[in-house]
């Protein structure tokens, strides 16, 4: 049995609760960490001993390691004296881009990063292309509802042959959040807007943008990917419907800071929104859906009758039901925290091992 070796690019929030999970496997299942970066720093192992993850706060920070391109990364690990894997947990579009090249040199890759799977057509099949090539594998579970079993069961329905024909719910653990908080089914809400936002980027839901949240292209990138692996050709997440919240005014801020800063002058516009939906017994939420035999797909804010299982939703919980053929007039539903660095981890971790029981 051959030793495996990881690399791990990216240590925010998510990186750093992965590298965490991480040195807590046992070591027959723990590959070896041979390299390791944030966007301005990195460690490479001299000749591919381990590095020690538990000092990696301290010697990350002083590296003095000049930074590799992401072709000398894939090149490293390549040269490595047994089978790799690339763990991605940066939002990084050009990270995204390089999986083809890792894939044809036969590294795995995990990855909670949406991009590469939801960018244009062209790249989704790359990857699939050069994974099938060199028998790498391809993990991403995290890219939606967290480390919840979504993209694992959607895969298992689709290759055991159950026509899925619709898929709907709430796909961001940011908009249950801001939503669940904002307009609750049965309590006082608890703030304005613009604080409730700055709430969930302290609590680590948002992306590292959080316009990237607010503008609907998180949930829309998310329906991409299952719509995908549906069967269906969807372009990107900007060829169908999308709902920003982002206001007008605020379109163009030059930074996240400067976005942030001037969301308050806005709180208003969605309390006028939230009264409307109140005054007809209802409460807002940010919904998606995928018609498969139709191939429409549409993201965007919903009044929701009280009661009903969207209304009733808490904390950062997503809430996505399968419709199916054998599963007939009660959808397969899966619910839990779609957000959150611990829970995402969790599902990184976790493809992680199944990759490395793989290659054994
Ligand atoms: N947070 C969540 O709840 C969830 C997150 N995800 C996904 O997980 C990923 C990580 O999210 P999160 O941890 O919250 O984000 P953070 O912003 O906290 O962390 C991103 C990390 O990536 C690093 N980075 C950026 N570009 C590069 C690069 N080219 N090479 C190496 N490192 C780079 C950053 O470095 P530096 O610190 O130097 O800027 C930072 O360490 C994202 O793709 C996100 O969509 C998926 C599901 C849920
Ligand atoms: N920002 C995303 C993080 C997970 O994908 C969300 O809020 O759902
Ligand atoms: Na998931």
């Amino acid at each position: 049995m051959s030793r495996t070796y990881v690399a791990v690019l990216g240590v925010g929030g998510v990186g750093k609760a992965f590298l965490s999970q991480l040195s807590l496997l046992p070591d027959h299942l723990r590959p070896a960490l041979i390299f390791l970066s944030r966007s301005s720093k990195n460690i490479v192992s001299k000749d591919y001993e381990p590095i020690q993850i538990s000092q990696y706060p301290s010697s990350l920070a002083s590296s003095s390691s000049p930074v590799l391109k992401l072709p000398e990364v894939a090149q490293f690990l390549s040269n490595a004296p047994g089978r790799s894997i690339v763990v991605d947990n940066t939002s990084s579009q050009d990270v995204a881009e390089a999986y083809p090249s890792f894939l044809s040199k036969g590294i795995s890759v995990v990855t909670p990063n949406k991009k590469a799977f939801s960018s244009s057509y062209g790249l989704w099949g790359d990857i699939f292309s050069a994974a099938s090539s060199t028998n790498a594998m391809v993990y991403h579970e995290s890219s939606v509802g967290a480390g919840l079993p979504v993209i694992s069961t959607l895969k298992d329905l689709v290759a055991t042959g159950d026509q899925v024909t619709r898929i709907e719910g709430v796909f961001s653990g940011t908009m249950s959040y801001l939503f669940n908080t904002f307009s609750p089914a049965d309590n006082e809400p608890s703030g304005s807007w613009s604080e409730i936002v700055a709430k969930a980027k302290e609590a680590g839901f948002t992306e590292p943008d959080p316009r990237d949240d607010l503008n609907g292209m998180d949930v829309a990138r998310k329906l991409t990917i299952l719509a995908r692996i549906a069967g269906l050709k969807v372009e990107g997440p900007t060829s169908f419907p999308v709902q920003s919240l982002i206001p007008k005014e605020l379109e163009s801020a030059s930074s996240a800071e400067e976005f942030m800063s001037k969301l308050p002058d806005h709180d208003k516009d969605m309390e006028r929104y939230k009264k409307e939906a109140k005054s007809a017994n209802k409460v807002v939420r940010y919904v998606g859906s995928i018609d498969v035999a139709s191939g429409a797909v549409k993201v965007g804010l919903q009044m929701v009758e009280l009661g009903t299982p969207t209304a009733s939703l808490r904390g950062s919980d997503n809430l996505i039901c399968f419709y199916t053929q054998r599963y007939g007039a009660n959808p397969l539903v899966i619910q839990g925290a779609g957000a959150g660095a611990e829970v995402t981890a969790m599902g990184v971790t976790a493809d992680l091992l199944k990759v490395v029981e793989r290659l054994r």
